[in-house]
């Protein structure tokens, strides 16, 4: 096959409804943005990408797209280098920062994703084969997911209640797990920490397994905790989760608590980009790492990622942001392709209420999504959701995801405290 160059690239950040949910730095806000990028290259093909609509980030994708008109979309190492080029060496943070620290290499690996996505969305289609083929070819036909839990109030201040309703104690925790494994059917459960003190955190594990026996569950605080907290959660916590994920920041934190924790340590804070792998080996920090292409720099990336994992013995699962369908179909066909997926991957998928901007959702049937067996992704863009998002973007307010400061906006004394506890 001679070249397919890309011809033609739109850039479009779009908002949508996103419910209070809570964690270590706030709460979300009404509304999560995202950036969906389209790739048009020769044959009229497309592909589609999806990544983060923070406006700094946003900046980068938009001057990064100006510098791939001409990109060969086989070619995913001149794409790489197109974008270092284009972007420079920049560092451009999230506020939030729960995916750990910021850098020049992670900043550029989250501009190339969305597009490494999208070409080989266009190789697929080129080739008729699904993007899970280009990755190797699937292992697994269907793709495990876990049930995400979180702290919740019922609805935004002056809104109406969600669907969801209120969940602020372990009781509430305990019925939003059975609404969920109701509706999706999930085999294992992660509950969403660093929110109130750890005992009450460590109650609603109990809860859950008391009320779920054979579920396999899993706690991450978001580096709310000291070495300390973190060594006196995990003796409690013995026998009752698969893994701790990121109970307390750093690598050197996170091999003191490994020590003498029972359960293996996860994380997508400490180990955030290839840099981190020889240290936190060398120092014994986390059992398991949670890939997530977003910003290790796509699907290859993450490949290769879960190829050292397996080198070293450690466990591989994938992270999760609020994200929508192409985010979705892109974890699917890594996740079929990734020979050591150990555990069920991470999805906000419930949490979006239904809001999709793809035309067919992927469907969760015993908490798994059966991997596209079309070309590409297998997800084509719903048009008018696009266009309906569009506006909401452009209406809604949001520029950057700031859960501290719309946690001030209600509490003024709210605190932004890493570790609190
Ligand atoms: O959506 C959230 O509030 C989560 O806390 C998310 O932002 C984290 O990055 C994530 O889910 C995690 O596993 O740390
Ligand atoms: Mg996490």
């Amino acid at each position: 096959m001679s070249r397919l160059d890309v011809r033609h690239i739109v850039v479009t950040p779009i908002a949508f409804p996103d419910p209070p949910l809570l964690n270590a730095a706030g709460v979300h806000e009404p509304w999560a943005l995202r950036t969906i990028v389209e790739v048009y290259a020769d044959g009229g093909l497309v592909g589609l990408g999806e990544t983060y609509g923070d406006a700094a980030h946003l900046v980068l994708v938009e001057k990064a797209a100006g510098a791939l008109i001409g990109l060969d979309a086989f070619n995913l190492n001149d794409l790489r280098s197109r974008v270092a080029a284009a972007i420079g060496v920049v560092d451009a943070p999230d506020r939030h920062g729960l995916t750990g620290a910021s850098s020049a290499e992670k900043t550029l690996a989250r501009v190339v994703s969305p597009f490494e996505v999208a070409c080989l969305d266009v190789q697929g289609h080129a080739t008729e084969r699904p993007v899970a083929d280009l990755l190797g070819g699937r292992i697994r036909d269907r793709v495990p997911f876990s049930a995400y839990l979180f702290y919740k109030w019922a609805a935004h201040p002056g809104a109406e209640p969600d669907e969801w309703g209120e969940a602020l104690d372990a009781e509430g925790i305990v019925r939003q797990a059975r609404g969920m494994i109701d509706r999706y059917g999930f085999g294992s459960i992660k509950l969403k920490g660093g929110v109130f003190h750890p005992d009450e955190e460590i109650a609603a594990i109990e809860a859950l397994r008391e009320a779920f026996p054979e579920h396999p569950l899993r706690l991450d605080p978001n580096c709310a905790w000291t070495p300390a907290t973190s060594r006196r959660v995990a003796e409690r916590t013995t026998g009752l989760l698969e893994y701790l994920e990121d109970p307390t920041e750093g690598l050197a934190g996170m091999a003191e608590v490994a020590r003498s924790a029972s359960m293996p340590l996860a994380t997508n804070m400490c180990v955030i980009g290839f840099g981190d792998i020889a240290e936190s080996v060398r120092r014994g920090s986390v059992g398991v790492v949670l890939s997530d292409h977003h910003y290790w720099g796509g699907l290859r990336a993450s490949a290769e990622l879960a190829a050292i994992c397996r080198t070293f013995g450690i466990g591989v699962s994938m992270h999760s942001n609020s994200h929508l369908g192409i985010s979705l179909a892109a974890m699917v066909h890594l996740g079929a392709a990734v020979p050591n997926l150990s555990y069920a991957a991470d999805t906000h998928t419930p949490w979006q209420c239904g809001a999709d901007v793809v035309a067919e959702t992927l469907t969760f049937v015993d908490g798994s999504v059966a991997v596209p067996t079309g070309p590409g992704l297998g997800v084509a863009l719903d048009r008018d959701a696009l266009a309906r998002m569009h506006a909401d973007y452009l209406r809604c307010g949001v520029t950057e995801r700031n859960d501290t400061g719309y946690m001030r906006s209600i509490d003024p004394a709210y605190e932004r405290k890493r570790p609190r506890w």
